[in-house]
């Protein structure tokens, strides 16, 4: 685990702007599907854009986003945007698969998890060994093959569909001591695996109401998509806190992001202060909210194939 190192001269380190930078373009609106792409094709490009926009949503407390690599001092965007372009293959192969068998069950559950592993191979191999998007895949992985076995679903129940397929046990799954794993047994958390089992509480009950509440009420784009970051934050039993700040750090990162939403949300004076304070704690505590930076790109991906 790594340790805070107050005097490093790490850019990411430093607390920057809250306001997003001058010249930074709006996140891209959804890739509409152009009638000589395949429906698992269009699944990955709106995966990938959901990956990307979540990466360069800022700020972002803690995480990596344009102005910092936040508590992070193994990634950079640059990093982030190679490591999603990199999963397009693999995200359309879980799509394809899913398409290709039509219905939930145990051979299609292990075509998932040998593409899934192929997918970590390939993020490993662009980022020299980094894990970037490790939890991304899972959830996007399960999400898309869910939107590919029946596209015109809403967003719950392509969500419950993905629950149903992590349910099922992947024989060929190696159960390695991940720090998930290592939370779980040290606090009895539930993490990455159990929230896709539940069929995504955290963006159908928390990330998705918030994004469409916050749009509801004139946010711009960023602030409702910061928003939706923060009620999944608020609600989310993180292991990647947990794994660098206990059960203490998880409760502050919560406090912090309820504050700032009960302060009015992220397009607020009163919610900006907020989000400054628990960016500075975050950084304090060296944690980062990679779980929810995960579910996220999760939620993006389910406003995107909303209208599909
Ligand atoms: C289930 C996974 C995520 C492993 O989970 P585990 O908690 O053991 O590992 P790890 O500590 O590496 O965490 C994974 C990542 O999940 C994210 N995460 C953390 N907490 C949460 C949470 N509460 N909810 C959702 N995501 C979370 C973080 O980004 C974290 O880095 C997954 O990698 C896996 O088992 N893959 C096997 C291959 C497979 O079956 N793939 C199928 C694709 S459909
Ligand atoms: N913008 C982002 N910045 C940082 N992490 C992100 C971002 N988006 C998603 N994540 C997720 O966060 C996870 C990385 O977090 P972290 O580095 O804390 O995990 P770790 O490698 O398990 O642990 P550690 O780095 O503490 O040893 C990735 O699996 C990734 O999916």
């Amino acid at each position: 685990m790594e340790t805070l190192n107050p005097q490093s001269d790490w850019p990411s380190r430093r607390p920057l702007s809250l306001e997003p930078p001058a010249g930074a373009s709006l996140p891209a609106m959804r890739p509409e599907r152009s009638s000589a792409i395949t429906l698992p094709e269009h699944l990955a490009d709106l995966a990938v854009a959901a990956l990307i926009d979540e990466a360069d949503l800022s700020p972002k407390p803690g995480l990596v986003d344009r102005r910092s690599s936040g508590a992070h001092n193994d990634m950079t965007l640059s990093l982030m945007h190679a490591s999603a372009m990199a999963l397009w293959p693999c995200l359309r192969q879980m799509a394809e698969a899913a398409q290709d068998h039509g219905y939930i069950d145990q051979p299609l559950r292990g075509a998932l998890g040998r593409i899934g592993r192929e997918g970590e191979a390939a993020m490993l191999s662009v980022t020299a060994g980094v894990n970037t998007h490790r939890g991304a895949i899972w959830a996007l992985g399960l999400l898309v093959a869910a939107c590919a076995l029946d596209p015109g679903a809403g967003a719950q129940v392509v969500a419950a569909r993905a629950g149903r397929i992590a349910l099922l046990d992947d024989p060929a799954a190696i159960a390695p001591d991940s720090h998930g794993n290592q939370v779980r047994r040290r606090y009895g958390a539930s993490g990455a695996r159990e929230q896709a089992q539940q069929g995504f509480p955290a963006v159908i009950e928390h990330g998705l109401p918030q994004l469409l509440r916050s749009r509801a009420a004139g946010a711009s784009e960023t602030h409702a998509r910061l928003d939706a970051l923060l009620a999944i934050m608020a609600a989310l039993s993180d292991t990647c806190v947990l794994w660098r700040a206990g059960p203490q750090g998880l409760a502050t990162v919560q406090q912090g992001a309820r504050a700032v939403l009960d302060a009015g949300g992220s397009a607020t004076l009163g919610g900006r202060r907020q989000l400054r304070q628990l960016e500075m704690q975050l950084l304090q505590l060296n944690a980062s909210p990679g779980g929810a930076a995960d579910l996220l790109a999760a939620c993006l991906f389910l406003d995107f194939a909303g209208s599909l």
